[in-house]
């Protein structure tokens, strides 16, 4: 396996000590990228039964049934035990709930960890990205916390199944760490400087994997599905332009590559929550019927108050929040996205 050793630490036979707190899917796929990748690795999770069963059994059977974990990983619903002496602190869980959950946890977060945010959401209320969320809630500095963000459906991963990622950070040491960290033969990190870009191509494409769940639950075909992930890629990117992010990246891992894998995949919660909309269900019948955290059911709103607020046109995201919270009917979602006026493409 890489070398995860902690040489920016001036420990070079040290592995990293990385805790993971979230024990869902990604944060427990995840920890088993961390593993076998060298690094010493604890979940920390609320739930005894799911940690019990990843130390006993080396297995989380509620969030990724039939997928055997490496043995080393540790797992404890103690927050203090967990991330006493850690290097990394990566936090997967939902993005509505990380503000208060860092909070708690501020006191027991180690001077000079770097964090890393896998979360892919924007803040209801405040519209703030995620790296903005853990770095207020912990009251560490942005550059110490790395973006962990691209095509990654979490059970793909945990089968070792190859594919890339993109760490993004505004500090070369703290996020070449990270890429060291998450490096296996199945994983490969680029690193990029661009957080602003990352977080919101992670965060918008839920957005529109709702809006091609509900054209292909709908009846809808491919053409469809094109075309409301091409214009939903020219309506992340002028979001990201306004806030100041790099053109490079929306074509890149963390943009049109997650964007695909998100749009095409049922395994992808917030595909299959749009299905159940566009088949007739209720939210709460949609939520309830997907599992697992769609991060899209709210981001559709903050992401929108997120796009008022830079004078940003994003029609479909708008189309989805009126869906899914203003009771816009499915049958008129494409009435009002074609309805608009004629225009030239592009950005
Ligand atoms: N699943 C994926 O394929 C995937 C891939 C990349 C990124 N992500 C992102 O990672 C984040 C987590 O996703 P997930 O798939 O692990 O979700 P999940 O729904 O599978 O798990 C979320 C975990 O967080 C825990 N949790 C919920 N509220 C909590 C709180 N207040 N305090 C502590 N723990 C809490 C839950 O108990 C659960 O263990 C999301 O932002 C998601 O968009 C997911
Ligand atoms: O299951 P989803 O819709 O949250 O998508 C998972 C990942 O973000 C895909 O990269």
């Amino acid at each position: 396996m890489p070398d995860a050793t902690n040489a920016t630490a001036g420990q070079p036979d040290a592995p990293v000590r990385a805790v993971v707190l979230g024990s869902g899917a990604w944060g427990t796929t995840f920890a088993m990228v961390l593993a076998d990748a060298g690094c010493d690795v604890t979940i920390w999770g609320r739930s005894q039964q799911v940690c019990d069963q990843i130390e006993r059994e080396h297995r989380n059977s509620r969030n990724l049934p039939g997928i055997r974990l490496p043995e080393a990983i540790r797992a404890t619903t103690d927050a203090a035990e967990a991330l006493a002496g850690a290097d990394l602190v990566v936090v997967a869980i939902p993005s509505q709930s990380a503000r208060e959950t860092l909070t708690a946890l501020r006191d027991d977060v180690p001077d000079g960890a770097v964090v890393v945010s896998l979360m892919k959401g924007v803040e209801l209320d405040t519209d703030r990205r995620m790296s903005e969320v853990v770095s207020e809630a912990l009251g560490i500095d942005e550059s110490r916390v790395v973006v962990v963000s691209g095509p990654n459906l979490a059970r793909e991963i945990a089968e070792r199944q190859p594919t890339a990622t993109v760490v993004a950070g505004t500090d070369p040491g703290a996020t070449a760490l990270v890429a060291r960290a998450c490096s296996t033969p199945y994983f490969r990190p680029y690193t990029n400087a661009d957080v602003v870009g990352v977080e919101l191509c992670g965060a918008v494409k839920n957005v529109i994997a709702v809006a091609v769940g509900i054209a292909q639950g709908c009846g809808y075909g491919l053409n469809t599905t094109a075309t409301v992930i091409t214009r939903g890629l020219v309506e992340i990117t002028r979001l990201g332009l306004a806030l100041g992010a790099n053109v490079e990246t929306f074509p890149g891992l963390a943009g049109m590559g997650d964007l695909m894998a998100t749009c095409a995949s049922p395994l992808s919660r917030n595909h299959t929550l749009g299905k159940h909309i566009g088949a007739g269900l209720t939210l709460d019948e949609a939520i309830a019927a997907t599992g697992g955290t769609a991060e899209g059911v709210k981001s559709s709103r903050s992401v929108l108050e997120l796009a008022h607020a830079h004078g940003v046109e994003m029609p479909i995201t708008a189309a989805v929040a009126a869906v899914l919270h203003e009771g816009m009917p499915v049958e008129e979602m494409a009435m009002s996205l074609l309805a608009r006026p004629k225009r030239a493409e592009g950005l």
